[in-house]
């Protein structure tokens, strides 16, 4: 048996659908959404990513306000920019990309985000308003995932998740989102320190796997009931010596588990549509 999968690509196509009506009835109202993208430098991986934000942009109707500071920018530079994005009325919610230059204060970059207009859900003040059950933006790929099981009808409600990862961006705001009343699972954050990995994988419902640790998740660790999210996402050099971007999850777990969201065409589409969302949202606000 091979697992069934959770099709981000295709479940974000839909998506996009959706927000194409909403952004037609906020056009009625005179409103255009605007997403603004921060790139600073000129990593070819972080330029493909914010290329590809602002293509769906255009897909949807979202309108792209694109900002690129050099690679050796100051923090005043970048402050400037941030600033300026706060004060603009045309911008709805705006990303600074990630990551930063070393020499760069993320920190202080993201703080420096007005938190009603922080598109992916990063700020303090919204990681703060998700520990504390209130509204804010969602996190992009916590917020994909939940809405990727929900469209394939894998139940939430009394599943046992199993979450390997504790990162910012993913595994500590995702076990939130999890747990939250409206969703109901039971979850178990799953780190370096635990200590037996595998078993909490096996008695889990669902396993997500957000560790940056390629083939982290082994066909051993699954079972025939498990449905299986993988989030992970590390350039490697393959065997003909060209990079390319792998999961955490080996690919024999697709002969083992009953779902699988793989990498590429699971989390990291949805994480794109849920960044789309968030600016339509913030745009229907007012
Ligand atoms: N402020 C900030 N926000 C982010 O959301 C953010 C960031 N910085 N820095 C980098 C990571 C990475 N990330 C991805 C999103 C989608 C795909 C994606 O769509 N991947 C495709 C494959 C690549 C493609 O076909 O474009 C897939 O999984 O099928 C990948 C990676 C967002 N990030």
């Amino acid at each position: 048996m091979t697992a069934i999968i959770l099709d981000g690509k295709a479940t974000a196509a839909k998506i996009k659908d959706e927000l194409r009506v909403r952004v037609k009835a906020l056009a009625e109202r005179g409103v255009t959404p605007g997403l603004g993208t921060v790139l600073v430098g000129a990593d070819p991986g972080s330029e493909a990513y914010v290329n590809g934000k602002h293509r769906d942009c255009a897909e949807v109707g979202i309108a792209s306000i694109r900002r690129e500071l050099p690679a050796d920018a100051t923090q005043q530079q970048l402050d400037d920019v941030l600033t300026e994005l706060n004060a603009d009325p045309g911008c709805h919610g705006y990303i600074v990309q990630l990551p930063l230059p070393g020499h760069l204060d993320t920190q202080r970059a993201l703080e420096m985000i007005d938190p009603d207009k922080d598109a992916d859900g990063l700020h303090p003040v919204n990681l703060g308003r998700l520990v504390l059950g209130y509204d804010g933006p969602l996190p992009c790929t916590p917020r994909g995932i939940v809405e990727l099981l929900r469209r394939y009808d894998v139940p939430l409600r009394g599943a046992n998740v199993a979450l390997v990862g504790r990162g910012n961006t993913v595994g500590r705001p995702l076990g939130l989102l999890l747990n939250r009343r409206s969703e109901n699972a039971t979850v178990t954050l799953c780190h370096t320190g635990t200590l037996d990995l595998a078993a909490h994988t096996r008695a889990a419902d669902i396993v997500i796997v957000a560790a940056g640790v390629p083939g982290l998740l082994t066909a051993d660790m699954v079972t025939p009931d498990t449905t299986v999210v993988d989030v992970g996402i590390t350039r490697v050099i393959g065997d003909d010596g060209k990079g390319r971007y792998t999961g955490d999850v080996d690919p024999e777990v697709a002969q083992v588990a009953a779902r699988l969201a793989p990498m590429p065409g699971g989390v990291g589409p949805m994480t794109r549509a849920m960044l789309l969302t968030n600016v339509v949202e913030r745009a229907e606000r007012g």
